[in-house]
């Protein structure tokens, strides 16, 4: 049995030297294309190759590897790559351990250096002014609450819809430990506890629950102390170098939050892309219908469409669609178009490879 074991780590070992010698020499070819993209002035993220890279191995992949797996270990792979490149900053709605700071980094890895802000409004200015590359900034359906400001600010910013990312709504506990039965003082933001009540109650009735102002106050008091956990956003402990006692502890499930990458560079087609506009209509009958027609007519897909109050005088709806196809396919460009007549003022939010939701 000793003996298999051994064989079999041997063959492991051998497994991974190659793993590593094939991983610099993708490393050393990446540094190969940012020098050329340096020569060129081209910036290093190309978010449309790496979808295509992210979607073939994808389908590629026999198994066992699970195909969630798969995307972490590529995106760490190309996140190494472009570091090898240039640094890169991503602004993102803080602190650590927020649902936006896991939905960018389950997009760019941990090698980019990650910039809190403390609005969302901060982190277009940031990006605007290139304090950062890029931003990430949830959109729909968000815990983290003003997700409309963000659709409000795209009003206001020439910056461009960059990628798309749903992530999870769902809660570990971390701590330094992972006997439950050690575990005596829970701290948790007020929103991660009110969801987790009924696991709390099951597992740890005599815990003492302590509400605090974020996730990320939470997991400093559980690395300060052996019987302190903290409920965090599912997939943190690594982040903090906690263990994860329990996962997806949270009393229902919830669907994904969309959280959007903003930067200053337009996206060229994948194949598979999602375009996102926003036009502004007056409020006389049948401007919505004539406004969309040109869409259905050319059997573009219209994935979403939201409206809010536009807050200003003459103008009364902003409404936000996203199409899928290209904004260099030529139905999407005819669509636009035939909807710019009826429009007071019509914007192209950017192109960006369609996701599929829990990629
Ligand atoms: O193909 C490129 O343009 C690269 O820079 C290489 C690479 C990769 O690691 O595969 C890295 C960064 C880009 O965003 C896309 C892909």
């Amino acid at each position: 049995m000793a003996t298999d074991i051994c064989d079999i780590r041997n063959q492991i070992d051998h497994i991974d030297d190659t793993i590593l010698d094939l991983i610099n020499r993708r490393l050393n070819l990446a540094k190969r294309i940012g020098e050329l993209k340096k020569d060129s002035g081209n910036r290093v993220v190309d978010s449309t190759r790496e979808s295509e890279i992210l979607r073939r191995l994808t389908s590629l992949n026999k198994g066992p590897l699970n195909p969630n797996v798969l995307h972490h270990i590529f995106i760490d792979i190309i996140a190494a790559a472009r570091a090898v490149q240039a640094s890169q900053r991503v602004a993102y709605l803080g602190p650590e351990a927020t649902f936006t700071h896991l939905a960018a980094t389950s997009h760019f890895g941990y090698s980019v250096t990650y910039v809190p802000q403390p609005s969302i409004r901060e982190i277009f200015s940031e990006v605007e002014k290139g304090a950062c590359d890029y931003g990430v900034v949830p959109v729909e359906n968000s815990v983290e609450g003003s997700v409309r400001h963000t659709l409000d600010l795209f009003f206001e910013s020439d910056l461009c819809i960059c990628a798309e990312r749903y992530q999870p709504v769902s809660y570990d506990l971390l701590a330094q430990e992972v006997r439950l039965r050690a575990i005596k003082t829970v701290y948790a933001h007020s929103q991660a506890l009110n969801q987790c009540r009924n696991w709390l109650n099951q597992y740890l009735p005599d815990a003492e629950l302590k509400e605090c102002s974020s996730s990320a106050f939470a997991v400093g008091q559980s690395a300060r102390e052996k019987q302190v956990a903290a409920i965090a956003g599912c997939g943190t402990a690594a982040i903090f170098r906690l263990e994860a006692v329990a996962s997806k502890i949270e009393d229902f499930s919830r669907p994904p939050t969309r959280f959007l990458v903003i930067g200053k560079e337009k996206v060229r087609p994948s194949g598979r892309d999602k375009t996102s506009l926003m036009f502004a209509l007056t409020h006389v009958p049948g401007a919505l219908a004539g406004a969309l027609a040109p869409i259905t007519d050319a059997g573009i897909n219209l994935v979403k469409i939201e409206s809010r109050p536009t807050r200003h005088e003459s103008w009364s709806h902003f409404f936000f669609v996203d199409l899928e196809g290209h904004f260099e396919d030529g139905s999407i460009q005819k669509a636009i178009e035939l909807i710019k007549p009826h429009a007071l003022y019509l914007k192209n939010l950017g192109s960006y490879p369609l996701i599929g939701v829990g990629v």
